[in-house]
């Protein structure tokens, strides 16, 4: 019987050495007591080069000859002390490694009562790099939900995202906010005599040419066909004026081209300023706002008066 056990017990050590995965035991007092060809591999170290030393003193050769894990910190010192006290502190642990050649490993860590370590690590580099594809994927998607295609800036609905986070905070501050709403003038002449394509470009440019002048935090997007919004938080009816007249005159004075032409392209601004609106009543007055710069001649700002406060 006891020669059975032994037997299976050579048996498992032999699979172990053999494994893809690492296999090693830490003593109770940290010194590396054994550890199979594929967790030396983890180091790219040798058996003679690891075994009988400590962890600490494994992972400050790693650090110094940057092989085996990445250990990203100017103070080894310190992060070994880290290191140190979430060891041992639970009976089992998951956690992931990139090492410096740029392989992944999951390792798993199982403490003894009597403090011994059982340390498996297992390959997973295949799994990240497809991990990295779907979430380059899934961002380049959610680029894509968000983003006008023609004029790469925020479509509608991100737009209106953007606006409706800003007006809760603005609501929270008891601060005032104003909204733009920048229409082309004769847009559909555009199309008309120069063609789709050129209306196409003109519209590139502009979002292009008031992207260069708004601040950082200044929220712009297409909201559909020639119209734009522009919110600015913190903005009272006066500066909201300024900058649409700045708008106003940029675009008036800018040279657009055009299927091969030098255009002159202008635009009416709607603009509403006020404290706790929602979107809807804010865009509603940015919108009759617009109406009266269009009806007044185009080229030009109006302002719509009375701001609705909600209940
Ligand atoms: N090239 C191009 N044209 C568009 C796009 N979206 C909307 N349009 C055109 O924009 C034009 C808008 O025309 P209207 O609403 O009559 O406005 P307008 O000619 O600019 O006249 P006013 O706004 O009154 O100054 C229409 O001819 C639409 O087909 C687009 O993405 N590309």
């Amino acid at each position: 019987m006891v020669s059975m056990f032994q037997h299976y017990a050579e048996l498992l050590a032999r699979f172990a050495e053999q494994s893809h995965d690492g296999y090693a035991i830490f003593s109770a007092d940290d010194v590396l007591v054994c550890a199979n060809k594929a967790f030396l591999g983890t180091f790219n170290q040798s058996a003679a080069t690891l075994l009988g030393k400590s962890f600490t003193d494994i992972m400050r050769l790693a650090f110094e000859e940057k092989t085996g894990p990445k250990i990203e910190t100017q103070d080894i010192e310190q992060w070994l002390a880290r290191a140190q006290q979430v060891r041992r502190q639970r009976e089992f642990r998951l956690f992931e490694v990139d090492l410096i050649d740029g392989r992944w490993f999951l390792f798993s860590e199982q403490t003894l009562v009597s403090g011994e370590i059982l340390l498996q690590t297992k390959d997973i580099t295949k799994q990240k790099i497809l991990e990295q594809h779907l979430n380059e994927r899934a961002q380049r998607l959610n680029d894509l939900a968000l983003t006008d295609e023609l004029t790469r800036i925020a479509n509608r609905r991100s737009f209106v995202a953007s606006v409706q986070s800003e007006l809760n905070r603005c609501e929270r501050l008891n601060c005032q906010i104003a909204l733009l709403l920048l229409d082309i003038d004769h847009f559909k002449s555009i199309n008309d005599n120069f063609g789709h394509q050129a209306g196409d470009e003109v519209l590139q440019q502009l979002a292009r040419l008031v992207s260069s002048t708004l601040r950082e935090y200044d929220i712009f997007g297409r909201i559909g066909g020639e119209e734009f919004g522009v919110f600015l938080a913190e903005t009272d009816q006066k500066t909201a004026m300024a900058v649409a007249e700045r708008l106003c005159q940029l675009v008036a004075g800018s040279p657009f081209s055009a299927a091969g032409q030098q255009l002159t392209v202008t635009v009416s601004i709607g603009v509403a300023t006020g404290y706790n609106l929602s979107f809807e009543s804010l865009y509603q007055e940015a919108d009759t706002a617009l109406y009266k710069a269009k009806h007044s001649g185009r080229n030009q700002v109006a302002f719509a008066a009375a701001a609705v406060l909600l209940p």
